[in-house]
């Protein structure tokens, strides 16, 4: 599997499930997306600002329910393996994306797997095991959360740095060189990470000693 991302703003998501595992996945989405999740019964209260449709739709009214809702992507989190399918093929009829809950694999086109992430926004960290161990990927998503501490202001940082070098026309390469250099630098990551520098400084800085070096990096 190859991982890409995906923006669901604006777009629906919907949730067959109402146990943790459909929370779970509603919560997720429900980030972005609006989502909207079915079930006979919600035992789980975590379900963020999903909406909550009371309701047990038998395998042969799952594509009404989708119809209706006209969703980017079904989520299949029920523990009844003869609705998971029909959700399965009714969403994969109509183009749709699709998330098994119950399948470690054996996925057909359209099929998508949700990774344990890490934000730091901007910056987004995936981690997934090809389903061959989920809490695997928990386990692996808590050990990297602290290393990955500061990129969200470190590509803020980059983004101010590169919108600035670039209305001064230097040039590609420099630019590659200049950013490469913060992105490595261990006292950036420090500062940003002590919360000593919001990276207004270190841009000053950079763009002090460019402009005075006339720019050709000596
Ligand atoms: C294929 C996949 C499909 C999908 O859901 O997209 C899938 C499938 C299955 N999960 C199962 C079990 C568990 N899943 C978790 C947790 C997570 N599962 C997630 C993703 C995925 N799970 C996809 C593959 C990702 C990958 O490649 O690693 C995470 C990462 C993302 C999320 O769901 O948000 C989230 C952690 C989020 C976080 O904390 O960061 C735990 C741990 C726990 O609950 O504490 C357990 C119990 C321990 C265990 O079994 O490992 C079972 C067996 C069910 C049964 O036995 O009945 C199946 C079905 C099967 O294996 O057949
Ligand atoms: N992908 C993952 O991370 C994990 C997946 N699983 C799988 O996901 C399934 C769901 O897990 P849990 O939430 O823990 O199970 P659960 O049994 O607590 O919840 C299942 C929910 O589905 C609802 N449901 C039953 N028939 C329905 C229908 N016709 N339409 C809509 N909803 C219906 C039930 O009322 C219940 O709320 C499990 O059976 C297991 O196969 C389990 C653990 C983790």
């Amino acid at each position: 599997m190859i991982p890409l991302l995906h923006d669901f703003s604006n777009a629906t998501v919907l949730v067959f499930g109402g146990g943790p595992v459909g929370a779970r996945k509603a919560r997720r989405f429900a980030r972005e997306a609006r989502v909207i999740v079915i079930s006979p019964a919600f035992t789980d209260r975590g379900f963020g600002t999903a909406e909550l449709i009371r309701a047990s739709p038998e395998p042969g009214e799952i594509g009404a329910w989708i119809d209706r809702v006209s969703p980017a992507l079904v989520v299949a989190a029920t523990d009844d393996e003869v609705v998971n399918d029909a959700v399965n093929e009714a969403a994969r009829d109509r183009g749709l994306l699709v998330n098994r809950a119950d399948r470690a694999g054996g996925r057909e086109p359209g099929g998508v797997v949700v990774p344990a992430t890490i934000r730091d926004d901007p910056v987004v960290v995936s981690i997934a095991t090809g389903g061959t161990a989920p809490a695997l990927s928990k386990h692996l998503r808590r050990e990297l959360e602290e290393s990955i501490d500061g990129a969200g202001s470190m590509a803020s940082l980059c983004r101010r740095l590169r919108s600035e070098l670039k209305s001064r026309d230097v040039s590609a390469n420099r630019r590659r060189e200049i950013v490469t250099d913060v992105v490595n630098s261990p006292d950036v990551w420090t500062a940003l990470r002590s919360g000593t520098s919001n990276g207004r400084q270190v841009i000053e800085d950079v763009l002090e000693e460019e402009l005075s070096d006339g720019g050709d990096g000596a």
